[in-house]
């Protein structure tokens, strides 16, 4: 079908939710895959931890391999696909030995790039392999390139989005069933969202992976995932979804990452939390596993990349994406610009920022408690701009207190919490949520 050009070779390790989703991709479109790649993408051999599991796909006519590690060995492959998983460990030790090779590699592993994918672009320059990650940011949507190649030419100094499928699965089936947290955790693991371990994806360190991986392309920033401020969805309790509709607005799981200019160059900052989201917002809208990204461009203007952000179709189309790229022989830097010309960007300070805020108090039902959060406020100079206290929240203890601020440096709210922290009067930590700027 299409000449003479010679097939590329994969060796896939890890054939469980993504893994699995390749190959029946590669198999189901693989006429189309040849004429878009302008050559075959044939697996090779193929490496998991169980032979006789039941995937739903043949691997009869693929080598296997006990040991991954053996695939980059291997002088009939030109690329590795690696969708095991894991920062470190053998995932980690795959790439640098495929890279080392000269062979292509491929991942969905987001936890890996976050933490060492500047090592690895460097290692696929020196080498003449490429490097390619499209799935591990925000699955089948194309936002890698979206960045990268359809927006090259911008500027882009903020980009933001939701990034994390389960979480939002969990955060819009809480706001339209009122179901229980845990139950939804447990839906959203059986289809698959959810990371092998899914304290990741509630305790908001999926989404930091893939901000840190995001804000590296969009800027030209080394990747510093040690400088993200985190914060899950464990807190957030169906009050505050309840309190959040009553005052117009929906809560998502949103990573922000914004640079700031200063005398010094360029500071960075990046945080993942559940934040209000204006029932207006173009994030507000998106549901279930449903990925979103906002990028914003000094000529492109605000770019809104959205889709299913999990899942091993999705995935997959991201993966097998990849290796129509290199398949078709680009190579280019993975980050936009060459692993050594990343800027190092200081950490700018989130206390500084201007924010409005949702704060929740879980209080004692007794006199002056009311008092004393406001003189807190009062005295960390925070200006209130609404107020609700409601009878007992469902299954927790206390009275719902929730205020609105009105715009203001984020520290006095961090300073208000903390002249109420060890008060009788709270039953609980207070929460705070940040409104999502438009
Ligand atoms: N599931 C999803 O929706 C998405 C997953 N990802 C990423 O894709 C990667 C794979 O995720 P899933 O397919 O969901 O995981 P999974 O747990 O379903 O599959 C992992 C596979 O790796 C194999 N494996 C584990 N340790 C191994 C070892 N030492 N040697 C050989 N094989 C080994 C397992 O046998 C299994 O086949 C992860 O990095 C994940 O973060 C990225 C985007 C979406
Ligand atoms: N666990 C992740 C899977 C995709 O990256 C998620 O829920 O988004
Ligand atoms: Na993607």
């Amino acid at each position: 079908m299409s000449g003479t050009k010679a097939p590329l070779r994969l060796a896939i390790a890890g054939l469980g939710t993504v893994g699995a989703g390749v190959l029946r991709l590669l198999t189901e479109n693989r006429d189309l895959i040849e004429a878009r790649a302008g050559r075959a993408i044939a697996v090779t051999a193929v490496s998991a931890r169980d032979r006789s599991r039941d995937r739903g796909v043949d691997l009869s006519a693929y080598a296997w391999h006990d040991d991954m590690a053996e695939l980059a060995a291997r002088d009939d492959i030109d690329v590795v696909v690696e969708l095991v998983g894991g920062a470190d460990g053998p995932a980690l030790a795959l790439a640098r030995q495929a890279l080392g090779a000269g062979k292509g590699f491929v991942t969905a592993n987001k936890a890996m790039i976050a933490h060492h994918g500047q090592e690895l672009a460097q290692a696929a320059e020196e080498h003449g392999a490429a490097l390619r990650f499209e799935a591990a940011v925000a699955g089948g949507i194309p936002v890698l390139k979206g960045v990268r190649e359809g927006a090259a030419a911008n500027a882009i100094d903020r980009v933001y989005g939701i990034l994390n499928g389960t979480c939002n699965y969990i955060l819009t089936a809480m706001e339209s069933t009122g179901a229980d947290f845990g139950e939804t955790l447990a839906e959203a693991q059986a289809k698959g969202f959810a990371e092998a371990d899914p304290a990741f994806d509630i305790d908001g360190v999926d989404a930091a992976h893939k901000l840190a991986i995001l804000a590296a392309l969009s800027f030209g920033a080394e990747i510093d995932f040690g400088s993200v401020e985190i914060e899950g969805i464990r807190r957030v309790c169906a009050a505050d979804i309840a309190q959040a509709d009553a005052l117009g607005y929906v809560v998502r799981l949103i990573g922000v990452a914004d640079i700031e200019q200063s005398e010094n160059g360029p500071r960075l900052l990046q945080r993942v939390r559940p934040c209000l989201v204006a029932k207006d917002h173009p994030l507000a809208p998106i549901d279930g596993p449903t990925n979103a990204v906002v990028a914003e461009g000094n000529f492109s203007g605000r770019l809104l990349f959205q889709g299913a952000g999990a899942g091993d179709g999705p995935t997959a189309s991201a993966v097998v994406a990849d290796l129509i790229d290199l398949a078709r022989g680009d190579t280019g830097a993975p980050f936009s610009v060459p692993a050594a010309q990343l800027v190092a960007m200081p950490k700018a300070d989130s206390g500084a920022r201007e924010s409005r805020s949702y704060i929740r108090f879980m209080v004692a039902d007794r006199p002056g408690v009311l008092a004393e959060i406001t003189a807190a406020m009062r005295d960390a100079g925070v200006s209130i701009q609404s107020l609700i206290q409601e009878g007992e929240a469902n299954g927790t203890e206390g009275v719902l207190v929730a205020m609105v601020t009105h715009t203001g440096p984020v520290r006095c709210v961090r300073d208000a919490v903390a002249m109420l922290e060890g008060s009788e009067s709270l039953v609980d930590e207070p929460l705070v949520m940040p409104i999502l700027r438009s």
